[in-house]
């Protein structure tokens, strides 16, 4: 589980949506694409969920980023490519609000600027991040996992004391079915493959209902079976959740993928289907033929 996830409680959640309340109260995006939007949602009207335009990152003078252009439609699945240090990890972590652009634009929807957002606001908005290790909570139980992201709280005793609802039940239920846990729902999570360990991490962002999952090689270390079931986890999110998975195994990214975006030093080298992508003669320069 991501610690900024966890901090990401009901009080922030309240305080972020009054903030985004204020800038629909001001009327300036509203009036500008006259339509109207519901304050703190994510207006999709036109067509993309995240956009991030000319983004800049530089670290003591290396340009990480440079001129990084993306636009993710609405209940897209993305696979994000490229060699290493091409700055994919910096692109979440701009996404994510942990590194602050020098330069760009970056949209949650037509109308959200994360710009003017910090790390536990943007998850409160409706960004899940996973990052590459799991983190959940070993000692506590599969279920007790997943009751704790449902609550929201990142202080493990008080949201011990939570009790879900049924209807809350029920979503766990189902949550658990999904991410092939219902015969180790009472096990410690710390008992668990590598693999559950990321499933389990995936079902308590989805408890927290992200509109957008950002997803950092969720495939590394699992075994061929584990992979196989993560491709089918992901593809029936599609559609539900918008998915940006950042990943190296061609062979997962070719079955889960609806479109690819090569990234390649700080910025797009080509993005389009698979095939299309994985002939290209540069992806095979910088990346593929290696
Ligand atoms: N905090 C930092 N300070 C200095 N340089 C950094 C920092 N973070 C990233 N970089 C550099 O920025 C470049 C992009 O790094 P990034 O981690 O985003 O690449 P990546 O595409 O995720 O690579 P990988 O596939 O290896 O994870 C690299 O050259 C890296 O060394």
């Amino acid at each position: 589980m991501t610690p900024d996830l966890l901090q990401s409680g009901s009080e922030r959640w309240r305080r972020a949506q009054q903030r985004t309340g204020q800038d629909g109260a001001r009327g300036d995006r509203a009036a500008v694409f006259s339509h109207p939007v519901q304050p703190g949602a994510i207006d999709t009207s036109h067509g993309r969920i995240l956009y991030l335009e000319d983004v800049q990152v530089s670290f003591d003078g290396y340009k990480a980023l440079k001129g990084l252009n993306l636009d993710i439609a609405p209940g897209e699945l993305r696979a994000i490519i490229g060699p290493n240090g091409a700055g994919k990890t910096t692109m979440l972590d701009v996404i994510t609000g942990r590194t602050r652009p020098d330069r760009g634009s970056v949209f949650l929807g037509s109308t959200i600027d994360l710009l003017r957002y910090r790390e536990p606001q943007i998850a409160a908005l409706g960004v899940g991040r996973k990052f590459q290790k799991p983190t959940v909570f070993e000692p506590l139980t599969v279920w007790e996992n997943l009751e704790l992201a449902l609550a929201g709280d990142k202080r493990v005793r008080a949201s011990l004391t939570f009790r879900p609802s049924a209807a809350q039940r029920q979503r766990l239920e189902a949550l658990l079915a999904l991410i092939h846990l219902e015969d180790a729902a009472q096990r410690p999570a710390g008992t668990l493959s590598h693999g559950q360990k990321q499933w389990l991490e995936i079902g308590m962002l989805l408890a927290q209902e992200p509109k957008v999952l950002l997803l950092d090689e969720p495939v590394a270390g699992m075994t061929d079976d584990e992979t196989e079931r993560t491709a089918q986890l992901l593809l029936k999110l599609k559609g539900r959740h918008t998915l940006v998975v950042v990943e190296h195994d061609m062979a997962f990214v070719r079955v889960i993928a609806d479109k690819v975006t090569v990234l390649c030093d700080g910025a797009v080298l080509t993005e389009g289907p698979f095939e299309q992508v994985a002939r290209d003669a540069r992806v095979i320069e910088v990346y593929l033929g290696r």
